[in-house]
């Protein structure tokens, strides 16, 4: 089985089925350092990434950038002193994905590094 992080966006077009509450459960195992909330009735994926500075929180920001051009799927990003906390959902189909798991897992992986 294709890890998430190993895994690449598939297109994501208006009318797209979002994942089950069953998928969505056993997708978030795999990404246990993240949240499932929901915002204005819009579930997202939620994580905070603690840093030493401002600098390096934006650097990170702009790494993950980076990738989620490369993949066509954006997060959105509060960048504050020492704090970065990403958000991934599908604009597209107003709710989660398969894609804003497997970017949390690529999110992870930048972390990780
Ligand atoms: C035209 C462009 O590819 C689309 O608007 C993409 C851009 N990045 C995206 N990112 C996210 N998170 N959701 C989307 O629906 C989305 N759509």
């Amino acid at each position: 089985m294709t890890t998430l992080s190993q895994s690449s966006c598939e297109a994501c077009r208006i009318g797209a089925p979002t994942v089950t509450q069953d998928e969505a459960n056993e997708l978030m195992t795999q990404i246990p350092e993240w949240s499932l909330v929901e915002v204005e009735g819009i579930k997202q994926l939620h994580r905070v990434y603690k840093f030493k500075n401002f600098m390096a929180a934006m650097n990170f920001a702009n790494e993950l950038a980076e990738i989620s051009e490369a993949e066509g799927h954006h997060p959105g990003i509060l960048v504050e002193w020492g704090k970065a906390t990403v958000s991934w959902w599908s604009h597209s189909i107003k709710g989660l994905h398969r894609n804003d798991f497997v970017m949390a897992a690529k999110t992870d992986e930048l972390f990780a590094k």
